[in-house]
């Protein structure tokens, strides 16, 4: 192995050319700082190639074939089935072919300097990027981001790893659509992945030990949980699988701790996710390898005690530092780091007030996701069940979608349920959970809502437009009651 040994220099130095790494970096260079990124693979990270739009493009076809079918007069139109080899090549085209030279034109274009390798922290402000057997040393002058990503989580289960189980990376790149497929975990990728192979064609088989979606409020799992199982798909909660083996066959055979077995020519392990923290020098920085970083409002990696870690220099940004796993929030965060880091570099001033320019506050009650599953769940802020635990004195508010004008129109079987958890002291809504067809263009007026604590009495005065699905919002504020 060879070393250089001249060290060049940036302001800021970015590890990970995910969407959210370069987020911090176009912010900051856009702030006048000279900006490196490195990336140890494609520039756009899992997003592009084996998450969000991938996923979405399996999901895409299935979806709006069920919506024309679920309509009279373009039911007729539509009498055929999916045409699954289309839809992976619609899907390998949303993904690039897997090739990222359209990132790196961009990244060129927004000033940037692209280091290809695999970086490690080597010391304060210090990194070497390794490439073919190459390690080269850089300093930065002001800020290192860490912007590293996240890998699926492999549960400790007897066999588990042995038996080579698909990943979320395999399920949404695949040119192979399995005849039977198990699915261990019930999160979202477990439900999105489950909507799209079971409308391929594939046998699944949920094992969700907790249940579906838990973590959105109930009837979202209830009616996923129904859609799937009119795709044909088992749901198997309550089991815990105790073993899992790959047969000569080539079949996966698991077995739970209720004695039955289950058999399925590929298994995807979708329970969660850790950090890219595990070869990246953190112990060079007192910081402990394989750990999730925790940060201050303004991305400032804190140690124990709350303290950004040095004078501030080191930041961690996305699903690293476990805030919130989704790209949007990652690159809300990534906004608000690329600016503190130059306004910090710059000696200009810092915004870290609640709700300030350089601050990402509403990671903590104002997240917004949208799950792509066949009916759609979108949320923003607490669950009732949250809100109640985080003290609010709160009312909750449901309301049958189907009732509205706008989803008869939609379709005439449009199954729904939307709830709005109310702060009752500041008559001002902490939560939307919207379940149906076509609801995820839905959510951003309930963030806007949550975000701008817009108070009830006022958003009566929103009038939404006849006949659409989002008179919702009218009915909710009529059971409600007007102020
Ligand atoms: C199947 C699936 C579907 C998803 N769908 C959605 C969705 O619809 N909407 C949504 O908002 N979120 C979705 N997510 C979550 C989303 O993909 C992540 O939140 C997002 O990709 C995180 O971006 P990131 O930039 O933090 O990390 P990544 O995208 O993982 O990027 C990190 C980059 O850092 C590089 N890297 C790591 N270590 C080093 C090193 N030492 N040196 C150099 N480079 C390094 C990696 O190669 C990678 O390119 C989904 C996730 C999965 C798994
Ligand atoms: N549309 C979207 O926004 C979208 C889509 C996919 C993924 N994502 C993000 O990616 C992240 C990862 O998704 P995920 O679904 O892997 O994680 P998750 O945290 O959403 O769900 C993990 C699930 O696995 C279960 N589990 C854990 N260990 C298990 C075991 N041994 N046996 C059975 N079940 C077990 C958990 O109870 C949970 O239901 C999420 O945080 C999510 O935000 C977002």
């Amino acid at each position: 192995m060879q070393s250089t040994p001249s060290t060049t220099e940036f302001d800021l130095i970015v590890v990970g050319a995910g969407a959210i790494g370069e987020n911090v970096a176009d912010r900051a260079a856009q702030g006048g700082l000279s900006v490196a990124i490195v990336e140890s693979a494609l520039v756009g990270g899992e997003c592009s190639y084996w998450a969000c739009m991938p996923s979405k493009a399996l999901l895409r076809p299935g979806i709006a074939m069920r919506a024309a079918q679920a309509v009279d007069g373009a039911r007729q139109a539509v009498n055929g089935t999916l045409d699954v080899p289309a839809v992976l090549r619609h899907r390998d085209e949303v993904a690039s072919h897997w090739h990222d030279d359209k990132q790196v034109k961009w990244v060129d274009s927004a000033g940037i300097t692209l280091i290809r390798g695999h970086a490690r922290l080597t010391g304060t402000r210090t990194i070497t990027v390794e490439s073919d057997g190459t390690t080269t040393a850089y300093a930065a002058r002001h800020a290192v981001a860490l912007c590293t990503g996240s890998a699926a989580l492999l549960p400790d289960i007897p066999g588990l790893a042995g038996a080579h189980p698909w990943t979320s990376k395999e399920a949404t790149s695949t040119q192979q659509i399995p005849d039977r497929l198990a699915i261990l975990g019930g999160g979202v990728v477990a439900a999105e992945m489950a909507t799209a192979y079971a409308t391929f064609g594939a046998e699944v088989t949920i094992i969700a030990r907790g249940g579906l979606l838990t973590r959105n409020e109930p009837f979202a799992g209830e009616l996923v949980g129904d859609a799937l199982r009119e795709l044909g798909a088992t749901i198997r909660s309550g089991v815990e699988t105790t073993d899992v083996r790959r047969l000569e066959s080539g079949a996966v055979q698991l077995t739970f701790d209720d004695g039955t077995t289950l058999e399925a020519d590929e298994l995807l392990v979708a329970t969660g996710r850790i950090p890219h923290t595990q070869d990246l020098g953190l112990a060079s920085v007192g910081l402990d390898n394989g750990d999730w970083l925790p940060v201050d409002d303004t991305l400032r990696v804190v140690d124990g005690s709350g303290a950004p870690v040095g004078d501030g220099w080191l930041y961690a940004v996305g699903d690293v530092n476990h805030r919130v796993l989704l790209t949007h929030q990652g690159k809300y965060q990534a906004r608000a780091a690329g600016d503190v880091i130059a306004a910090r570099a710059n000696g200009t001033a810092v915004d870290d007030v609640p709700w300030g320019a350089h601050v990402a506050t509403a990671d903590h009650e104002a997240v917004p996701q949208v799950v792509f599953t066949d009916p759609e769940v979108a949320s923003v802020g607490l669950t009732a069940a949250e809100a109640e635990k985080a003290g609010y004195r709160t009312r909750v508010v449901d309301y049958d979608i189907a009732g509205v004008a706008g989803a008869y129109v939609h379709r005439e079987d449009y199954v729904g349920k939307a709830r709005m958890v109310v702060d009752e002291d500041r008559g001002v809504i902490v939560g939307v959970t919207f379940v149906g067809p076509d609801v995820a263009e839905l959510i951003h007026a309930a963030t806007i809502a949550v975000v701008g604590e817009v108070p009830i009495s006022r958003l009566w005065h929103a009038v939404p437009s006849y006949p659409t699905i989002s008179e919702i919002w009218l009915r909710l504020l009529e059971t409600y009651g007007r102020p």
